[in-house]
């Protein structure tokens, strides 16, 4: 029997237009190694063009929760053996591989990320390079829409559905001597400048490619990497990977802004909604070199926590080094998590409130030639020290539409008059160019490889 189900669409907390497309049940598709079906999950399409008007960066959680009454549960309980009401409906939500921009930028935060580079191998050039994006991209699309991979599924990700899968794909300074395309090279390109609080571990940054893997479900996310991975075959290797992970969706309440290790409700000044992503966040269609239309620049850094130092602070003198509330994030000078702060508002005492080196006031774009960066952070913990200290904190990923106007003014404020920094180590540091969205039928990165 074919079932017909509506259109559902779904402003959440008034930030996330939510598309969920009407799904005809058909019966599963089979696979082609093993023979066997996959179960078929509805599937929840966000916003196709890769930018929905408006995301709610930051607050994993919030859609799985909001749509699982009016969608899913209808949706799963149908696919479902002998009709068994689904716990949850986060496996069917779905985003676009082929678009104006690339997944992953402005997507929601998923419960678990993978970061990688890879080097390309001896001898491999713009030829393998270019099949190389090929070969990625297709298996992106595949794994981004919920079906095996082509020529080898490893079966992790069986009985899942998409799960909000996105694999995002960039290339850094070095690539473009591997390929030849030194002339392609933008500017924007260039080397971060040194900043004094750098303890960086070079092994575990850069690299000619970089990958972004998100998604709502560990298993959907591990065999996106390994399928990657294996894809590359013998023309790139592994230089460095990093593993992160933020809150499970729906394990709050209430869709709430994600919160960091430190304990810090981080994200709520993020750029939010199209005219803000234009203008900070992406380059302009018809911005230069032309290969990165639409693309976007992005700085990651491995920044440790010092946990062991930082939990020796009272809740009142750690909110100082923020300037807001652990609790709502509320500014210290008042309301609640998105009330502006009053920067200038002082105490019986005549000391400002948020005080002057406070983390809050030091990156904001006003104190920074107007600089904006779109955070969009993992957590990642890679266990303790042979002392005990533990090895965890952010994998800080900053999207701009040039990292000079962007995260080099924050970064170099941050670094003579941050309170943070006596809490946190940056340890490993990368730069790479991320090509705007593939149109159907072609490849991230086309536009670059066959110019
Ligand atoms: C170079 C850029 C930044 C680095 C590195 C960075 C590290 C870092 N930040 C936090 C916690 C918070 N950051 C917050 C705000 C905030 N941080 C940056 C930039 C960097 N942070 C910006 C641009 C902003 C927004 C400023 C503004 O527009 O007002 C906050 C407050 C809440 C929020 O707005 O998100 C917290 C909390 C940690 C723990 C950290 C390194 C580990
Ligand atoms: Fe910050």
């Amino acid at each position: 029997m074919h079932i017909r189900r509506p259109v559902v669409t779904r402003r959440a907390a008034g930030h996330a237009d939510w598309l969920v497309r009407a799904v005809s049940e058909q019966p599963p598709p089979v696979d082609p190694h093993s023979g066997s079906r996959r179960p078929s999950l509805p599937v929840r399409v966000k916003g196709a063009s890769g930018v929905s008007r408006r995301q709610l960066l930051g607050t994993a959680g919030a859609t799985g929760m909001l749509l699982g009454a009016a969608a899913g549960v209808a949706g799963h309980a149908a696919a479902a053996p002998g009709n068994v009401t689904p716990l949850t409906t986060l496996g069917s939500d779905r985003s676009p591989f082929h678009g104006t921009y690339q997944s992953g930028i402005t997507s929601e935060l998923q419960s678990r990320g993978h970061l990688l580079a890879f080097d390309l191998a001896a001898g491999a050039g713009r030829r393998e390079a270019a099949a190389l994006m090929r070969r990625w991209s297709a298996t992106a699309a595949r794994l981004m829409a919920g079906e095996p991979a082509d020529g080898g599924d490893i079966d992790v990700a069986r009985d899942a559905g998409p799960s909000s899968l996105t694999v995002t794909f960039g290339f850094g300074h070095s690539f473009f001597d591997r390929t030849g395309l030194q002339h392609q090279r933008p500017r924007a390109l260039d080397p971060l400048p040194d900043f004094s609080s750098d303890r960086l571990d070079k092994a575990r940054g850069n690299g000619d490619l970089w990958v972004q893997i998100g998604a709502n479900d560990a298993l959907v996310a591990f065999n996106a990497m390994r399928v990657i991975q294996r894809n590359a075959g013998p023309a790139a290797r592994v230089r460095w990977q990093m593993n992160g992970f933020n809150r499970s969706p729906g394990a709050t309440a209430h869709p709430m802004t994600a919160r960091n290790l430190m304990g810090q409700i981080d994200g709520t000044r993020n750029p939010r909604g199209d005219d803000d992503f234009e203008k900070s966040v992406f380059v302009p269609a018809d911005g230069e070199p032309d290969w990165m239309a639409n693309g976007s620049y992005v700085v990651i850094r491995r920044i440790r926590m010092l946990l062991d130092d930082w939990e020796k602070l009272s809740r009142r003198d750690q909110e100082k080094v923020i300037g807001r509330r652990k609790s709502d994030g509320a500014p210290l000078t008042g309301g609640a998590e998105t009330t502006a702060i009053e920067l200038e508002k002082t105490d019986a005492e005549g000391n400002l409130v948020v005080p002057i080196n406070a983390h809050a006031r030091v990156s904001r774009p006003d104190y920074n030639q107007g600089a904006t960066i779109l955070r969009r952070m993992f957590s990642y913990h890679d266990g303790h020290d042979k002392d005990g200290t533990p090895d965890a904190g952010m994998l800080f990923v900053c999207w701009q539409a040039d990292p000079l106007r962007g995260f080099v003014p924050v970064q170099r404020h941050l670094d003579r008059g941050d309170a943070l920094s006596q809490y946190i180590r940056h340890e490993a540091s990368g730069l790479y160019a991320v090509p705007g969205g593939a149109a159907d039928g072609e490849y991230v990165g086309q536009r670059l490889l066959e110019a």
